[in-house]
This record gives structure tokens, sequence and C-alpha cells, in this order.
């Protein structure tokens, strides 16, 4: 498995990424969003360096251009709630990509912090011969990014599987190491130290579906 570690150099991806990590800042919902969706393009960039393009012949005023487009035809997929505004990154980049959407959420045993994670809603296209992008802010166990890429794999296969995340910790990476293709690529924009007694990523940012959307009843 492919794993690229993208805050391991200096770029506006850390300025972004502080923003969103720091507790003063992101109590701003909308500053939060648009950082998340600006991380979410950030990414996308990167991961296009990655993709296939193939040689077109464009006509400028002046003349023609040998030059490239992308060959690949992407499907992003955002796992609800907090994938959403880092979808609209990716989508904000890679403009005629087709869709898919699924929900995940920790549902959590009554009286303690143990949870399964359910799945309930799933839209997506065919996936023969596509670039399957699944996206998620938090990568903290990678059990919700296992859910969403099994039941994903009920309804296809993908040529190729690319995983986003913006804040992992070396358990979740491992835990995805473990369950999904051998062949898939991640991209995180950074990797903490470890998860908290109830599966929080410390230091991380925090409830991530909820700094973007406003706090939800508990299940
Ligand atoms: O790697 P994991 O241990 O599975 O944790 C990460 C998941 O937790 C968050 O979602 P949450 O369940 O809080 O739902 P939300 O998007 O509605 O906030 C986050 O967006 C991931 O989906
Ligand atoms: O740290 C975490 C872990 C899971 N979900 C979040 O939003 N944050
Ligand atoms: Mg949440």
């Amino acid at each position: 498995m492919e794993i690229h570690h993208l805050a391991q150099n200096n770029s506006v991806l850390k300025h972004f990424l502080a923003e969103l990590r720091n507790v003063n800042i992101q109590q701003d919902r909308m500053r939060f969003r648009k950082n998340m969706e600006r991380v979410g393009e950030l990414l996308a960039y990167e991961m296009s360096k990655s993709f296939h393009y193939k040689e077109i012949n464009v006509e400028t005023p002046l003349g023609s251009k040998q030059t490239h487009e992308i060959d690949e035809e992407l499907v992003i997929c955002g796992i609800f709630r907090a994938g959403l505004a880092l979808h609209q990154g990716f989508l904000n980049y890679f403009d005629n990509a087709d869709n898919a959407f699924i929900s995940a959420y920790r549902k959590h045993h009554k009286n303690s912090d143990a949870f399964e994670i359910e799945v309930e809603y799933l839209a997506c296209p065919a996936l023969e011969n596509k670039t399957l992008i699944l996206v998620d802010p938090m990568l903290a166990t990678g059990r919700s990014f296992e859910a969403a890429y099994k039941a994903i794999e009920q309804t296809g296969s993908p040529k190729n599987i690319h995983i986003a995340a913006v804040v992992a910790t070396p358990e979740g990476i491992e835990h995805l190491e473990e369950t999904l293709r051998p062949d898939t690529k991640i991209w995180i924009a950074d990797i903490d130290e470890r998860l908290d007694e109830k599966d929080y990523i410390v230091p991380g940012l925090g409830d991530a579906g909820d700094l973007l959307y406003g706090s939800k009843l508990q299940h």
C-alpha cells in the first residue's frame, strides 16, 4: 500500500491544517468548512500527480499545443457527515467526476465507549474501470473507511482506489493496510500520535463533523 504523508513538506497545506486544529480559530464554523474544502483541493492536486494522462492537442489563439489531460474516470465518494466539505474540495478540481455518497457513523453500545460503524445509505455509480476516491477527514481507528469500502465493494470493483484523509493515526493506517486492497493509495495531510480512550485522535482537531455542521444527538 502506498502512503503519502503530505505535511512532511512545508506548504500552504500546513497553514490550513494549523487553522483547522487551532481551538480558537476552529470555532468559526464557516472558516473551518472553508479550510476543510481547501485541504480537499490540495489533496486532490497532490493525488492528481499519480493519475494516468493522455496526450491531447489544444488549439490556442496563436497555434496548437501538444499537452495532456487526465485519463481516468473518477468517482469521488464522500462519507457523511464529515466528508462533505472535503468532497467539495475534490470536486472543485475534478470538474467532471462522478460522485458517490455513503453514510457511516459510530453507533455506541449502551453505557459504554465501545461502538460499531453503521452504514445506512449508499448512492453509487457503476465502478468498473473507474478510479474510486474515498474521502473522510478523520482516519482514527480506520473502521469507518473499512465499513464504507466494504459496502461500496458490493456494488462493483473499481480499477484504482484512493483514500484521502486530513488527520490519521498510525493505528488507523495499519488497520487499512490489513483490510483494504493492497493496491490502494492513501493520501493524508498529517499523521498524529495516537488514539485516546474514546478513539479520538490526539492531538487531532476534535470532532470534525460537529465543527463543520454542529453537534448531533448521540446514537
Ligand atoms: O476511523 P474511525 O474510528 O472510524 O473514525 C473516524 C470517523 O469518525 C468521524 O465520523 P463520525 O462517526 O463522528 O460521524 P459524523 O461524520 O456524523 O460526525 C469521521 O468523520 C470518520 O467517519
Ligand atoms: O478524532 C476524531 C475521531 C473521530 N472522529 C472525529 O471527528 N475526530
Ligand atoms: Mg463526528
